[in-house]
């Protein structure tokens, strides 16, 4: 479970981007955190990787308090979370399958075990076919994928997206929703952001609207 008590978070420089925010996330939730840029969705979704800290206000994930975590603890709560954010920093130096691997060879995996599941993932999301490319001739939406491959290659419990469909054709779009969909029937908690909530209106999921850094109805 994700959970939020009257969380707020204040910038170096004074900025308040999170204003006594509260809210729960279920286990094997899908929910939707909609906002206007700089209403402060990519600052919630780095709270709950532990990649920014609360000012004030506890986050809870999966029993832990994120906030309170030593430096050294992070790298094992982020085990259990898939990250796809904007910056998606692909290695332009390596291949599509070696992009997939990384995560897998930096918690250890054998490499032959690793070569099976990063296949798994790109076959998961269509690109098991360009494993051996560099990913500088994928498209924008292959490139998405990619991510979301080496996002999920590790089997994390909870998947965070920033603004996953942002720089996407319609069509494409909606493809990458039904991915995340189909990651969510098997149990995985996804949160996803965007600032058009309307493509999104014909499904189902719980919406967190987010306002000038407070959570609106
Ligand atoms: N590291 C930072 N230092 C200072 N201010 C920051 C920092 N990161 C974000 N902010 C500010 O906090 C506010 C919320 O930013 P955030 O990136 O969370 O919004 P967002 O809803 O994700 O916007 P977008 O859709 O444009 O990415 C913005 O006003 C932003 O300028």
């Amino acid at each position: 479970m994700i959970q939020f008590s009257q969380v707020v978070k204040r910038y170096p420089g004074g900025y308040e981007a999170l204003k006594n925010i509260s809210f729960e996330i279920d286990n094997g939730e899908m929910v939707l955190l909609s906002g206007h840029s700089g209403a402060g969705k990519s600052t919630l979704l780095k709270l709950i990787a532990g990649i920014e800290r609360p000012t004030s206000g506890n986050v809870i994930v999966n029993g832990q308090h994120v906030g309170q975590l030593k430096e050294a603890a992070l790298p094992y709560l982020r085990r259990n979370i898939g990250l796809i954010f904007q910056d998606h920093k692909l290695l332009f130096d390596r291949s599509v399958l070696d992009n997939v691997l990384l995560p897998l060879a930096i918690i250890g995996f054998k490499q032959q075990d690793a070569i099976k599941r990063a296949s798994a993932a790109l076959e998961r999301v269509g690109l098991l076919d360009r494993a051996a490319v560099n990913p500088i001739h994928l498209s924008g939406g292959e490139q998405q994928r990619l991510c979301i491959a080496r996002a999920i290659v590790h089997r994390p419990s909870i998947v965070l997206a920033d603004e996953p469909t942002g720089n996407l054709d319609h069509a494409y779009a909606e493809d990458i929703m039904d991915l995340f969909e189909s990651f969510n029937q098997v149990g995985v908690t996804i949160v996803l952001s965007t600032h058009d909530e309307g493509f999104l209106k014909h499904r189902p999921h719980r919406i967190l609207r987010l306002k000038n850094g407070g959570l609106s109805q």
